[in-house]
């Protein structure tokens, strides 16, 4: 089983409006409102892609209620901690006129300690009947920077290939405890190393060579330009198929969705990029965020370019 870990679940709301504007009154045309959040994206693109997984984390209040319900429908097993306070609302607001997105997220609920030690006994549980944990997303209020460093450390202690896609010092911290793969975009892998270096390949070298980055699998994600990755010494230059894009928000989720599937099969990690670049690709044909079409998988993969440097 893969096991998607949600700590900061969403209800992931798409509007799409004719032209973004400020101080403007603005109808929206259409709009999507989906169980989101990291985590829970990638659980339903491992769905999509027809393979079983459980989506955990927290859920609270009515919002809690829609994604427990969401999932329910979209028949993805979930077991999430209830928390007090409302999950956050994530709202994506995309221009018709020329694509462009703009992402108002909300901090989410604060969660206690008795919420975290409930929460901690049942990932351990989960994680011995998971062949691979993909942990996702921000962290909410109350939760300690280095909380994913503790789950890393547990899934990896009861046998589990853990997945890492988070950023700042939640990103840090959790590198740590050496999870087999992270997934940094341009911007949080420039976070993790202190600066910004304009050049991919040196940027993931500096990564690689960290102090007490002990990580087999590291993946910068480029966007449309697809991904950089180092595994166990050897470097790979992806590049993802030209297409129209729609809505890129959910890719790096569906990326993370690809390479779970294909870690827990273990294919080899050509495959499992070319895979998984091919599912982050799909996923922005797609109106909604964290939504994919199989059949876009199985065309978009002929077209992925994977070269060894
Ligand atoms: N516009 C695009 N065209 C084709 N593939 C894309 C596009 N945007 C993203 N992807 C694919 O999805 C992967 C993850 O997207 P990215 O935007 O880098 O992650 P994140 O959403 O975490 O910032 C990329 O490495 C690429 O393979
Ligand atoms: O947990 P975070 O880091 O606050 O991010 C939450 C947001 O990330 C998303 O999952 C999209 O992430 P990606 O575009 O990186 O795949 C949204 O759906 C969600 O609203």
């Amino acid at each position: 089983m893969i096991t998607t870990v949600t700590l900061n679940a969403a209800i992931d709301k798409t509007y799409y409006v004719p032209l973004f504007t400020q101080k403007s009154v603005m109808r929206v045309q259409r709009f999507y409102a989906e169980a989101g959040g990291k985590g829970i994206n990638v659980a339903r693109v491992i769905s999509q892609l027809g393979k079983p997984v459980l989506a955990t984390g927290f859920a609270g209040g009515f919002n809690g209620r829609f994604i427990r319900q969401e999932l329910d429908r979209q028949q993805i097993q979930h077991d999430f901690v209830e928390v007090a306070g409302e999950s956050r609302l994530c709202l994506n607001i995309i221009n018709e006129l020329d694509g462009i997105s703009t992402e108002i997220l909300e901090p989410g609920p604060v969660i206690s300690d008795t919420a975290m030690e409930q929460f901690t006994v049942k990932f351990k549980e989960l994680a011995k009947r998971s062949v691979v944990v993909c942990i996702s997303g921000s962290l909410p209020a109350g939760v300690p920077k280095d909380f994913y460093a503790k789950l890393v450390s547990l899934a990896k202690g009861e046998g589990a290939v853990v997945l890492l896609d988070t950023s700042g010092e939640a990103l840090q911290r959790g590198a740590e405890a050496a999870p087999y793969l992270i997934k940094p975009n341009e911007q949080e892998a420039a976070q993790l190393i202190g600066k910004s270096v304009s050049d991919a390949r040196e940027m993931i070298e500096q990564l690689v060579s960290m102090e007490r980055m002990n990580i087999p699998c590291i993946t910068i994600s480029l966007g449309s330009e697809g991904s950089l990755a180092y595994v166990q010494g050897a470097y790979y230059r992806v590049k993802p198929p030209l297409i129209d894009a729609v809505n890129t928000v959910g890719c790096g989720d569906s990326f993370m969705a690809g390479m779970a599937v294909c870690i827990a099969e273990g294919r080899s990690i050509e495959e499992s990029l070319r895979y998984a670049t091919a599912v982050g690709s799909a996923n922005a044909l797609n109106e909604k965020a964290g939504y994919i079409n199989k059949a876009d998988v199985d065309e978009l993969l002929k077209q992925v370019k994977v070269v060894q440097l």
